[in-house]
């Protein structure tokens, strides 16, 4: 186990900045995913506290330790690429067997090490396999595991999961974790997946255009988000986020949203232009609500269905469970939402108020 440091890491390739002011500390035994959009900066980050680029600016510490030049082999981490690498002339067991072997640990000790991974990541019935033949999610569950059995103290895995199919998507997500909690190792995982993010990791780093926006537990990005750009990329839908004006009247503090009406009190410490945040989740059906727009499609999906909502210059999605009664399309649909569950942020900084 491992602390990992980052302080104010950036990384430059030629005019570009690919990574600006970077300032994390990774725990001991702790599990952060890097989560942000294509291009976003997360694999060159991970490619530097594996050791396979310089940074530019800044400096990276394991256990207070300066890792910059430090060669990867010497850094002690284990790294799984989307893209598996395993040797496919060797059997699984084998495969598992390798970095062990190389590491000269003894015979029973790799027969002991070989069968709780393998048990871990189901791969047991097929120890004995040649890994040409297996399929690319057991190849990759096979990468995995393979990095995994020599504990290292920093396990970094770089969008591990991205090729797999959706159903062992989920099914890899919760082993993962389980691996994490079994060998307690150090964990960055690099992935543009919100849903493998708030799923496996303690905290969660968003990135956005080489900087690093916000970082806490699924939870705290969930509810709090730091910006705009957090709000939208969390959750599935994302945070809506009406134009509006904060007013005060006899009634409390409102916000003003044009034609889809006035909300019910909020908590505004400033006037003025703002956006005004809720989570689709959070919208309660209300005949006697505040709030109403136009419903422009409905979309039943199994357990919940989704309204999409439009009104002049708003857009807006509401998740409701399936048993609720909906307007149909075109019609109007009144609601509320809990003054708790508002966010506000600054119309212009697009920082959280
Ligand atoms: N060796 C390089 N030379 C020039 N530009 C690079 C190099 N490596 C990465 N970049 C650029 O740096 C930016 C960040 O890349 P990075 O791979 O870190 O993003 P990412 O968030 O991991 O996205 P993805 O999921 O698409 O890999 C991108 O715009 C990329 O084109």
């Amino acid at each position: 186990m491992t602390e990992i440091v980052m302080e104010n890491l950036g990384k430059d390739f030629g005019d570009f900045t690919a990574l600006a002011g970077m300032n994390l500390t990774i725990g001991d035994g702790e599990f952060v995913a890097l989560l942000g959009p294509s291009g976003c900066g997360k694999s060159t980050t991970m490619n530097m506290i594996a050791g396979m680029l310089d940074p530019s600016h800044g400096e990276i510490r394991f256990d207070g330790r300066p890792m910059n030049g430090v060669p990867m082999a010497r850094r002690g981490v284990g790294f799984v690429f989307q893209n598996y690498a395993i040797f496919t002339h060797m059997s699984v067991r084998e495969n598992l067997a390798y970095g062990l072997r190389a590491q000269g640990v003894g015979r029973s000790e790799i027969t002991r090490r070989v069968a709780e991974i393998a048990e871990l990541l189901q791969l047991t019935p097929m120890l004995d396999r040649r890994a040409a033949g297996l399929s690319v999610n057991i190849l990759q569950r096979l990468a995995i595991g393979r990095s995994a059995v020599v504990e290292p103290a920093i396990f970094l895995l770089d969008e591990p999961l991205s090729n797999v199919d959706a159903a062992f998507r989920a099914v890899m997500r919760s082993e993962l974790k389980s691996l994490q909690r079994q060998f307690r190792q150090t964990m960055v995982y690099v992935t543009h997946d919100q849903l493998e993010a708030m799923t496996m990791a303690d905290r969660i780093a968003v990135m956005d255009h080489g900087r690093l926006l916000q970082v806490g537990t699924p939870l705290e990005v969930y509810n709090h988000p730091a910006d705009t750009f957090v709000a939208r990329f969390i959750g599935a839908p994302g945070m809506n986020l009406l134009s509006g004006q904060v007013v005060s009247s006899d009634s409390g503090t409102q916000v003003d949203l044009g034609a889809a009406g006035r909300s019910g009190p909020v908590m505004a410490a400033q006037g003025g232009d703002v956006l005004f945040g809720f989570r689709p989740e959070e919208v309660q059906p209300d005949p006697a609500g505040p709030l109403a727009m136009q419903v422009s499609m409905v979309e039943r999906i199994g357990a919940r269905t989704i309204l999409h909502l439009v009104t002049q210059g708003h857009e807006a999605k509401a998740v409701l469970d399936s048993e609720t009664p909906t307007p149909g399309q075109g019609e109007v649909f009144r609601f509320s939402i809990p003054a708790a569950s508002v966010r506000l942020f600054d119309a212009k900084t697009e920082r959280a108020l």
